[in-house]
């Protein structure tokens, strides 16, 4: 049977010779496969054409079968270079020593078989396009030429035309050998910066990632684009990936910290033999105990900075550089980058603007944790998406079995929701309250805990086989990547919510819509996640509804949407949550829907108690980003990043298209309130025998137990209860306080503020000692408060 050189190759790369050889016989003795495994064994000294740049960094003399050969420049005393320049440097003088380097360029370039080559290239044949004298002169105009080198790669690899300023900036400074930080927006192409050092030299890159559905991802899209990639977890099932990554077989190497400590010494020998050119930490925010990820894993990436240095490898001339990319991270949290992953004192750190302008940004109140608010808060979504289904046919309801196994939840439709409206109805609602409270024991705040609440799945929650990703010959390319036609105009939605529990909950209620909807979040089985994503990738989905667990640096181009309902942890996961929207440039929604009536609480985590105070003032800034409706949305996300926002307004969020709303003073209510709530916790610490419980018209057991946290609410009712008790005392006492009988807050007024006391009050319960004073100093600073956008419009 005939073989094409195609198939020839495939052949010799399972027998298990390296693909380059394989590529390099094929070229020299043609599709025959016995002819090509004498020509590597015999070390193909006979024609003496043929040899790819790559062959600079690795001479093949020295090969073994299976094993990508040692470089016979790597005999003990060696140095390893790290850059580019360097590389050129050794491509002169093996020049001037009649090395056969000239000869490679013109075979390759002259090479008819322009498809096998395109389909097989071998990571240096990106030289090719460039001509001997181009080459040569490179060595004296390095600078230039690396850049001519990576236009090459960005064409003929990624479709791309250019870098951006920031990619050439982290770029140069990878060829000067030096630490990198690496801040800029999200979708703003951060791969690419330590992407092309691999495919530039030749050598291998070490990617840090916190994922293994982004390692997955990012390995995926790689092959694509022909670059051989794998990623390594600590739940990895294949050894073999692991050993071959160690041997040299992969460019690229994504790997999840607890790895990559473990892996120390195979990746010295990895240096050694076939050169690192990069340390990548991606989503670097991760290092920060203030960053809004923190992972204790990724604290411990220091070693590699004391075990990739000069001074402790005699064989390395320069450390190897340390790159670390993150879209989020506020000065503080840049600062503990640097200093927590020992980088050099002379890191260079490239900052772009946070700035996304395709983003449009807005905020709108409502009552996310009833159902009865699904169907006004997305009628939008369904009306699109209804329009599309006209002519796109069935719907699909994606969510398992097994999902619906695991909860118990009871599906409403919209119409047979009975929930007493808060707005309308407080009374009934401090009873709902109440009784929730009674029922299970739980103040309000833990109640939305229970044991819905996520954290970003571990890596090894994936449940992935740890798995090669070789690049991907062209005639596959097609068959992978879903065609423009599959693409939804409209594009695809995510939906944010706090909690498991809601996830199912909505998804099953645009299912019942007619929605392609599904829900995603760490507790459903593994294979419904891994169709979740799958569908997401391929289009098949319209809205994805999600906690936390779904997305981080996942590149999707056409979302369209990025909705949180509820209140996100922080303003960095806010942003970076938000950022996976419009990441082709186009037009994308970002909206929150905050619910004043719901206080945010922190999901999970171990934390000291500095970083508890500081993951409060988190949740404390995406209250005030919600609350705020004077200020562009992005001005205030920008700059809470510490950039500068030059443009003054981006323009097209809510408050920049609509004018922020009318202002009220409600001084007069926020001071009567805040000496009840004072007077009570004055009351309540000093533990006093004589508390009059009646003063609040607490007689009985079951409201003492819920004097311990107690909402706004709670307060007012029980103020108003006084007051419309026949026979009142003139004089109502609270805690020893006079209030003045008639006291109400008025009504334009009282629906938003008490629900910004609720808040307040719900924070200050979670308060241990010490933190009071900060809540009441906020209490009072919001005594000024403008009107959330939902009572004006
Ligand atoms: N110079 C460029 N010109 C045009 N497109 C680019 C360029 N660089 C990268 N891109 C594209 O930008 C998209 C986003 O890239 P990438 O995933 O690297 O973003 P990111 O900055 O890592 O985002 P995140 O912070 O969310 O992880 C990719 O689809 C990539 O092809
Ligand atoms: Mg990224």
């Amino acid at each position: 049977m005939d073989l094409s050189s195609d198939q020839v190759v495939m052949k010799l790369v399972e027998m298990g010779f390296e693909k380059l050889d394989a590529l390099e016989a094929v070229k020299a003795v043609g599709n025959s496969c016995d002819d090509a495994v004498e020509y590597i064994l015999k070390g193909h000294q006979t024609t003496g054409g043929f040899k790819p740049a790559s062959s600079l960094c690795f001479t093949r003399s020295t090969k073994t079968l299976g094993k990508r050969a040692m470089p016979s420049s790597f005999s003990s005393g060696s140095k390893r270079q790290s850059s580019l320049l360097d590389h050129f440097r050794s491509v002169d003088q093996k020049k001037k020593k009649g090395d056969s380097f000239g000869n490679a360029v013109v075979v390759t370039v002259s090479d008819s078989s322009e498809e096998q080559r395109k389909s097989f290239a071998p990571v240096c044949l990106e030289s090719s396009f460039f001509t001997e004298t181009e080459l040569r002169n490179g060595c004296s105009e390095a600078s230039s030429t690396w850049e001519k080198r990576v236009m090459s790669i960005l064409r003929n690899r990624f479709g791309i035309s250019s870098l951006r300023s920031f990619q050439r900036e982290a770029l140069s400074t990878w060829i000067a050998h030096k630490d990198c930080l690496v801040l800029a927006a999200t979708g703003s192409g951060k791969s690419l910066c330590f992407q092309i050092p691999a495919i530039l030299t030749g050598k291998i890159v070490v990617v840090i990632s916190p994922l293994i559905s982004l390692m997955h991802d990012q390995c995926l899209k790689l092959s694509r684009h022909r670059i051989s990639a794998c990623f390594l977890g600590s739940g990895q099932l294949d050894n073999r990936i692991e050993e071959k990554a160690m041997q040299g077989m992969y460019q690229i190497i994504y790997v999840c910290p607890e790895t990559v400590v473990r892996l120390i010494k195979p990746l010295q020998k990895l240096a050694k033999t076939y050169g690192i050119a990069l340390f990548a930490i991606d989503e670097a925010h991760c290092v920060s105990k203030w960053g809004h990820d923190f992972r204790p894993q990724y604290r411990r990436l220091s070693v590699l900075r004391e075990n990739f240095c000069a001074s402790n490898l005699e064989f390395l001339e320069y450390d190897i550089p340390i790159m670390a990319l993150t879209a989020t991270a506020t000065v503080h949290v840049q600062k503990d980058i640097i200093e927590s992953l020992h980088m050099s004192k002379e890191t260079t750190t490239v900052l772009t603007s946070f700035f996304r302008p395709n983003l449009q940004f807005s905020v709108k109140h409502s009552r996310t944790k009833f159902a009865s608010s699904y169907a006004k808060d997305f009628q939008n979504l369904i009306d699109l998406y209804s329009e599309n289904k006209k002519s796109n046919g069935k719907k699909l309801a994606v969510i398992s079995r097994e999902s619906e196994k695991q909860t118990d939840f009871v599906y409403h439709d919209a119409e047979n929701i009975h929930e007493t409206d808060y707005d309308e109805d407080e009374e009934d609602q401090e009873d709902f309250l109440a009784k929730k409270n009674n029922s299970n024991g739980k103040g309000l705040s833990e109640e939305y805990l229970e044991d819905e609440t996520d954290t970003f799945q571990s890596v090894d929650d994936w449940d992935v086989a740890c798995g090669e990703f070789l690049e991907m010959p062209h005639e596959l390319l097609d068959m992978h990547i879903p065609s423009e036609k599959q693409k939804d105009l409209e594009g695809l939605t995510i939906i944010y919510v706090p909690t498991r529990k809601e996830s199912v909950n909505i998804a099953k209620y645009l299912c019942g819509v007619g929605l392609k909807a599904a829900a995603y979040n760490a507790s459903l089985p593994k294979k419904h996640l891994r169709q979740v994503h799958q569908d997401f990738h391929d289009n098949k989905l319209q809205v994805v509804v999600a906690t936390i667990a779904f997305g981080m640096g996942i590149d999707k181009k056409n979302v369209r949407k990025i909705i949180h309902y509820g209140w996100p942890q922080s303003l960095e996961a806010y942003y970076q949550e938000a950022g996976r929207a419009g990441r082709d440039g186009e037009l994308a929604e970002c909206v929150l829907y905050a619910d004043l009536l719901r206080a945010p609480t922190l999901l999970p985590s171990r934390r000291s108690k500095d970083q508890t105070a500081q993951a409060y003032k988190m949740l404390s800034d995406c209250f005030r980003y919600g609350m705020n409706t004077s200020q562009c949305r992005a001005k205030i996300l920008v700059e809470y990043f510490g950039e500068d926002f030059s443009s003054k307004k981006c323009n097209i969020c809510d408050v920049c298209t609509e004018g922020p709303p009318e202002q009220v003073n409600v001084r007069e209510e926020a001071n009567l309130l805040f000496q009840v709530i004072t007077a009570f916790h004055f009351q309540v610490e000093n533990n006093s025998e004589h508390a009059p419980y009646e003063d609040y018209g607490l007689g009985n057991s079951k409201q003492k137990k819920l004097s311990n946290k107690p909402n706004l609410m709670f307060f007012i009712s029980r103020i108003r209860e006084q007051c419309s008790v026949k026979n009142s005392r003139k004089q109502i006492v609270f805690g020893g306080k006079v209030l003045p009988v008639s006291w109400k807050p008025r009504d334009t007024s009282k629906r938003w503020i008490t629900r910004i006391f609720e808040w307040r009050l719900n924070l200050y319960n979670q308060q241990k000692e010490g933190t009071k004073n900060w809540i009441f100093k906020m209490t009072n600073h919001s005594m000024f408060i403008r009107k959330p956008t939902c009572c004006s419009r």
